[in-house]
């Protein structure tokens, strides 16, 4: 069984080519990364697993759906978006109890709110939080389903240190308790301590996949940055 299988996806935007051949499996309840350059084609990628694009050729499955069936997959998958916006007016608390509403067996949203400490801003409107507050309630609504499976594109990015530490802690949790985790970033420290495994993008194609130490220590390097 795979949580996810993608094999030779490729998709183009006019003539550039953004994810050239990529493929890779994730076991359930696996954390896997997918780090490179930017412009390397992480996003893309991530938006073919979420059924947010099409592929132009290849195959893609997420706990055995394909994504173009997104209706199926929400039910299932917890999505973080990079740039993930809300109603300026929304408040905090309403949307959690909106997004609570779309699913059959929905997290415990008090429960959720003490977890992401959203409690003190639950009648503060969404236009009005910092980038972090946005930050941990865009993460909240991706776990209000209790999904199976979740994707984190930049997960810490707008958040200080304490709250970035805070943050792997939860995604640590989630680990635990079997949720399958795709996580995209831009720090490299944060590949390193969370995932498993990680795909390393170059110009659209998986340059190395594996598990963060071995890598490193096959390209010589320090830190994953000297993988990139
Ligand atoms: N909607 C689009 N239209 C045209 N080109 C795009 C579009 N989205 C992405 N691209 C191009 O496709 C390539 C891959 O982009 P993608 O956003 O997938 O990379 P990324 O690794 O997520 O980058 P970043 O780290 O900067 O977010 C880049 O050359 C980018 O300019």
């Amino acid at each position: 069984m795979t949580a996810i299988s993608v094999r030779d996806l490729r998709k183009t935007y006019g003539t550039t080519t953004a994810v050239d051949g990529v493929s890779f499996e994730v076991a359930p309840g696996e954390t896997f990364g997918l780090i490179g350059r930017n412009g390397a084609g992480k996003t893309t990628t991530v938006e073919c697993l979420i059924g947010l694009r099409k592929p132009d050729q290849g195959s893609v499955t997420v706990l055995g759906i394909d994504p173009a069936n997104r209706r199926e997959l929400a039910r299932r998958v917890g999505v973080q978006l990079q740039d993930g916006a809300l109603p300026d007016r929304i408040k905090v608390g309403e949307a959690l109890k909106l997004f609570a509403s779309f699913y059959p067996a929905p997290a415990d949203v008090k429960a959720l709110e003490a977890t992401w400490d959203l409690g003190k801003l639950r009648n503060q409107a969404f236009g009005d939080l910092s980038g972090g507050q946005r930050q941990r309630l865009l993460l909240a609504l991706a776990l209000v389903g209790n999904p199976e499976l979740v994707v984190l594109d930049e997960l810490t990015t707008a958040l200080d240190p304490v709250a970035r530490r805070e943050t792997w802690d939860l995604v640590r949790a989630m680990k635990l308790a079997g949720t399958t985790i795709v996580l995209v970033s831009h720090f490299m420290d944060e590949a390193e301590e969370l995932c498993d495994r990680v795909a390393v993008l170059r110009a659209g194609k998986v340059a190395a996949i594996g598990p963060p130490r071995e890598l490193m220590e096959r390209a010589g390097a320090q830190s994953l940055e000297g993988v990139l």
